[in-house]
């Protein structure tokens, strides 16, 4: 099923909580919609889902209207965060409940839903728990019981609003490897709603980032994160450090004093130049104008990292770069930064 969300735009009041959006998803796509808190995620999910409706726009499956269209008419599974099972139904009939429910030609015989649910189980791999009741599961296998739940109607499209967001991380990490095994077993398109950068990146085919009703970019787990379109995904998406700088006559300058770097085509003006903290370079401090004291070294596994604060950008600032191995390096002692590998985006007004 290809998802097509045109033009969509979304208010609350005076306050725009989507802004003209346009995404195709396609079919058998797992896709993430990424991004801080209020960015709009849940309320373009909502859309898709037929729990809400655009102001303006349309969204299309597989290229036909669906917004004049029912939830149920639309053939959508959800599973949210904190989607409720029901507390006095085993787990066996949670998961047959939307079987259950169906009238007319749609309704399946008794032995039939009992099939299909014990598949649904086993796929899962919570058949051992069909007789237990929802407080007697642990928070991971409540979320398997909502996902084998949302997949009961076979829908084509399944959409997931943080569903591990209350989970421990290792449990986290765990449903997530066996929801995307899942998703690759399964002829379904899947939206996953998660302001958690590590699960979009490690689950989805793409990734949307979004911020303020807009989206920023769209793009594989690997273009967004090392090919960001805009200073605000570089910000969100991994560690960055962000020094300031200025374009003038195709030269970036720190104040007086040229820095040497490819302004990247981008116009004259305040610019931030951004960078991942293990690309900035640790640099004779009289070779940058980035320079300040050691704070501290720390230790993170196999990395090193310097905390600096920059007394040179008008300010003390504390950025993290990367030591290299066997460097000894004493907390006060005067360093330069130099970006190796680094991105300009322009300091918009404020
Ligand atoms: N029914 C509503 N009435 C008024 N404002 C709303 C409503 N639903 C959402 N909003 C607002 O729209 C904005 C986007 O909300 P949305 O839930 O889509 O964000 P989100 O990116 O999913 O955030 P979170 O990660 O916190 O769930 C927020 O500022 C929110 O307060």
């Amino acid at each position: 099923m290809t998802i097509d969300v045109v033009g969509v735009t979304k208010r609350f009041k005076t306050f725009t909580a989507l802004d003209h959006v346009n995404l195709t998803i396609h079919s058998g796509e797992l896709v993430a919609l990424l991004g801080p808190s209020g960015s709009g995620k849940t309320t373009l999910l909502r859309i898709i889902a037929g729990l809400e409706w655009p102001d303006t726009g349309e969204v299309r499956f597989d290229g036909e209207d669906a917004l004049s269209r029912s939830v149920r008419e639309r053939n959508v599974g959800f599973v949210f965060q904190h989607y409720a099972l029901f507390r006095h139904m085993n787990v066996f009939e949670n998961v047959a409940f939307g079987l259950r429910v169906r009238r007319g030609a749609d309704k399946l015989p008794e032995a039939a839903i009992r099939e299909k649910v014990n598949e649904l189980l086993s796929l899962v791999q919570i058949d051992w728990l069909a007789e237990r009741y929802p407080a007697q599961l642990s928070g991971g296998q409540r979320q398997r019981v909502a996902l084998a739940r949302a997949l009961a109607i076979s829908p084509r499209v399944l959409l997931l609003d943080e569903p591990f967001g209350a989970l421990d991380a290792k449990v986290r990490k765990e449903l997530r490897r066996w929801l995307r095994h899942l998703h690759e077993e399964l002829p379904v398109t899947s939206v996953l709603v998660t302001h958690d950068q590590e699960e979009a990146l490690e689950l989805a085919d793409r990734v949307v980032v979004m911020g303020h009703g807009r989206i920023e970019q769209v793009g594989s787990p690997a273009e967004v994160y090392d090919h960001p379109a805009t200073a605000f995904v570089h910000d969100f998406i991994g560690e960055t450090i962000a020094l300031p700088g200025e374009v003038r006559g195709g030269a970036l300058y720190f104040g007086t004093q040229a820095l040497g770097l490819d302004p990247q085509g981008v116009a004259d003006g305040p610019a931030r130049i951004l960078a991942r903290p293990h690309d900035v370079d640790l640099a004779d401090p009289g070779t940058t104008p980035f320079a300040g004291k050691v704070l501290a070294v720390r230790t993170f596994g196999p990395t090193r990292r310097a905390d600096v604060e920059l007394t040179s950008t008008g300010g003390p600032v504390v950025v993290e770069a990367a030591v290299p191995h066997g460097q000894i390096l004493e907390p006060g002692t005067q360093v330069g930064l130099l970006p190796r590998r680094y991105r300009v985006f322009s300091q918009p007004a404020r």
